[in-house]
């Protein structure tokens, strides 16, 4: 199931203030995406919107390439699992997971020994096998949250929503569950939207993430050209450790204020500018400044981590990279991998 957004925009009721500003977005039929950004972006608005929970709006919402108005809503084919999942408290977990199957209609509704072999896969799948019989106030909130995505998943939707559905698991089981889910995705040729505040979870399950901030779009890439071609400053830093240096353009060099950072050639024009960079990007350069290691350790993960004093600062420095310089020894950056967007200063 396809989704496509064209100038969508959603003021907050009875205001002005646009929740969602001028949203352009195309979900394709199967894809995977990750909505991601700070809290109050205007995830989840958008994930309503998408399923069709928000009346009021501007623009446009084609499901299939139709216009919502002209699909018929109550059949479109979408499961939902949002951050407040309301599981029925006098049901069963069994119960809970078929409910959306108990209440279809005669011809459409499969036969009882087909929604109880269905339930017990569900079961299985969310690694619950045993709890069948459960009653939702008897479970950990990760529980609780592993079957409402059975219950959404009962009906085999196509198009499935999920707000931050992973946030009550612990990590080991958030890390399995996610990898399900996306196998399940793929299995059932499902179109899913997963909004979560995890960057590290939409780079693990998502084919493209679309970064939000402020109601708009910033981004929507995949994780390797976010990584590569950051859009703006808030990207770059959404997606992992900057450091920001600084300095002015000057006949086609960078002109760093730190004067252990080394210069280095740019395309911009001359101007106040700042260059931002991962920190696994800076090169220390022997005898060439001032900057010292005030110490390094070697992190359990495997990563180097240096704390480095230059003239003006104190910088934290991970990187996979070993440097060979003592402690003792002077040398200056080089930040020539960072990145200089356009009208930062
Ligand atoms: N019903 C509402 N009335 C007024 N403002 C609202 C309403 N719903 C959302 N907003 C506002 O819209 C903005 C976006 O909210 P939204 O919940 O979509 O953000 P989010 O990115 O999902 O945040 P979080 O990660 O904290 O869940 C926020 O500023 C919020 O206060």
């Amino acid at each position: 199931m396809s989704v496509t957004l064209q100038s969508f925009t959603q003021y907050a009721p009875g205001s002005s203030r646009k929740i969602l500003d001028n949203i352009n977005l195309t979900v394709e039929d199967g894809a995977f995406i990750a909505l991601v950004g700070p809290s109050g972006a205007g995830k989840t608005s958008l994930l309503r919107a998408i399923g069709g929970l928000s009346p009021v709006y501007e623009g446009h919402l084609l499901i299939d390439g139709l216009p919502i108005g002209h699909s018929d809503l109550p059949k479109r084919k979408t499961g939902f699992v949002f951050q407040n999942y309301a599981l029925f408290r006098h049901m069963s977990v069994a119960r809970n997971i078929s409910f959306g199957l108990d209440v279809l209609p005669r011809k459409h509704r499969p036969d009882r020994a087909d929604i109880s072999a269905r339930v017990q896969d569900l079961l299985d799948l969310i690694q619950l096998p045993h709890l069948a019989h459960a009653r939702p106030d008897q479970l950990s909130g990760g529980q609780r949250q592993r079957v409402a995505l059975a219950r959404a998943l009962a009906t085999e939707p196509k198009l499935l929503l999920l707000d931050e559905p992973f946030g009550a698991l612990d990590p080991i089981v958030r890390r399995t569950i996610r990898r399900w889910l996306r196998e399940l995705h793929d299995k059932l040729g499902l179109t899913t939207i997963l909004v979560t505040h995890d960057h590290e979870e939409a780079l693990d399950i998502a084919d493209r993430l679309v970064v939000m901030q402020d109601g708009r779009i910033v981004q929507d890439a995949d994780a390797n050209t976010l990584n590569a071609y950051p859009q703006t400053p808030f990207v770059m830093q959404f997606l992992g450790e900057t450091l920001e240096f600084a300095g002015e353009i000057q006949n086609k060099h960078f002109i760093p204020e730190d004067t252990d950072v080394l210069p280095f050639p740019v395309t911009e024009n001359n101007g106040k500018t700042t260059v931002f960079i991962r920190p696994s990007e800076v090169r220390f350069v022997a005898h060439k400044g001032a900057a010292h290691i005030l110490s390094q350790t070697r992190n359990p993960n495997g990563l180097y981590h240096y704390t480095v004093k230059t003239t003006q600062r104190t910088l934290d420095i991970t990187t996979p990279v070993i440097t060979e310089h003592a402690e003792d020894e002077k040398f200056g950056l080089d930040i020539s991998q960072g990145k200089i967007f356009p009208n930062i200063r």
